[in-house]
């Protein structure tokens, strides 16, 4: 939606981005992955929405924050989508919920849990919030590149990130319990709150997207954070990369 000539959220017009962003949730992480584009330069802030665009391999490319949740990503990617964006990646932290899944770990997702409310309107919930399968491998080959110890599958998005970290204080223990031990059982491999609505809006504006998670710890088997800089830094180097391959194939097939 247009106020002023601009998206209504995002604040930026048809013209001012290319076809390629990285969705992060902070908007305080957004200066610096465009540290990683060439060219870097700042579009702008509004609400939880911050953007930056610049160049990778010659070709425009865009950061925008999404905020935390369901809700706000889906603004940020129906808007960018208006402004002529077709491919997406979502980089953002997340905690290991198999036990083989640790903090220092990069995972990439190939489709996303439901476990949130925004999905719900915009498909039922028997249709899977699944990413691209050009994305998911050129994701795959970006961490296999940069040597990070990874793991790819299905991962699950939710609204409560307390119900998620402390389940045993909500009213609905027991079933929060239930349904994180089948996803565990189903070998679902980390939690975060936004890929599932990447996905879903993704599919249903016919764009393209991926994710790749950090992982913080894993809640089960070790709660230490690893919140290193470096750690920090794998999915996006990761997402960066990622779009270089997604780039130059995408010229090959022109
Ligand atoms: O690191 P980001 O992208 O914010 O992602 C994760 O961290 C937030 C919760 O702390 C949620 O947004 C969750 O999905
Ligand atoms: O455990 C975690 C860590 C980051 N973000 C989440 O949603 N969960």
């Amino acid at each position: 939606m247009l106020i002023q000539g601009k998206q209504m959220h995002i604040q930026i017009q048809k013209g001012d981005i290319g076809r390629y962003v990285i969705l992060p949730g902070d908007p305080g992480r957004c200066e610096r992955i465009a540290r990683y584009f060439d060219e870097p330069e700042f579009l702008s802030s509004n609400r939880e929405y911050t953007v930056w665009r610049g160049r990778l391999c010659g070709e425009p490319v865009a950061v925008c924050s999404t905020g935390i949740g369901g809700p706000s990503t889906a603004i940020a990617l129906e808007e960018l989508v208006e402004c002529g964006a077709d491919t997406f990646i979502r980089v953002g932290t997340s905690g290991g919920i198999v036990d083989s899944v640790r903090g220092g770990d990069v995972v990439i997702a190939t489709a996303a849990v439901r476990q949130e409310g925004t999905t719900r309107e915009y498909m039922p919930i028997e249709y899977p919030a699944a990413a691209d399968f050009s994305v998911v491998s050129a994701l795959h080959q970006a961490a296999k590149q940069l040597g990070y110890r990874q793991h790819v599958g299905v991962i699950q998005s939710k609204d409560s990130f307390y119900g998620e970290i402390r389940p045993s204080e909500q009213p609905t223990a027991s079933m929060l319990r239930e349904k994180w031990e089948a996803w565990k059982a189903a070998g679902v491999l980390t939690s975060e709150m936004e890929c599932s609505t990447v996905f879903v809006v993704g599919a249903v504006r016919h764009v393209r997207c991926g994710g790749v998670l950090n992982v913080l710890w894993n809640a089960d088997t070790d709660d230490t954070l690893d919140a290193s800089p470096e750690m920090a830094e794998r999915g996006v180097k990761t997402a960066v990369e990622a779009l270089k391959i997604l780039i130059q194939q995408d010229r090959e097939e022109k």
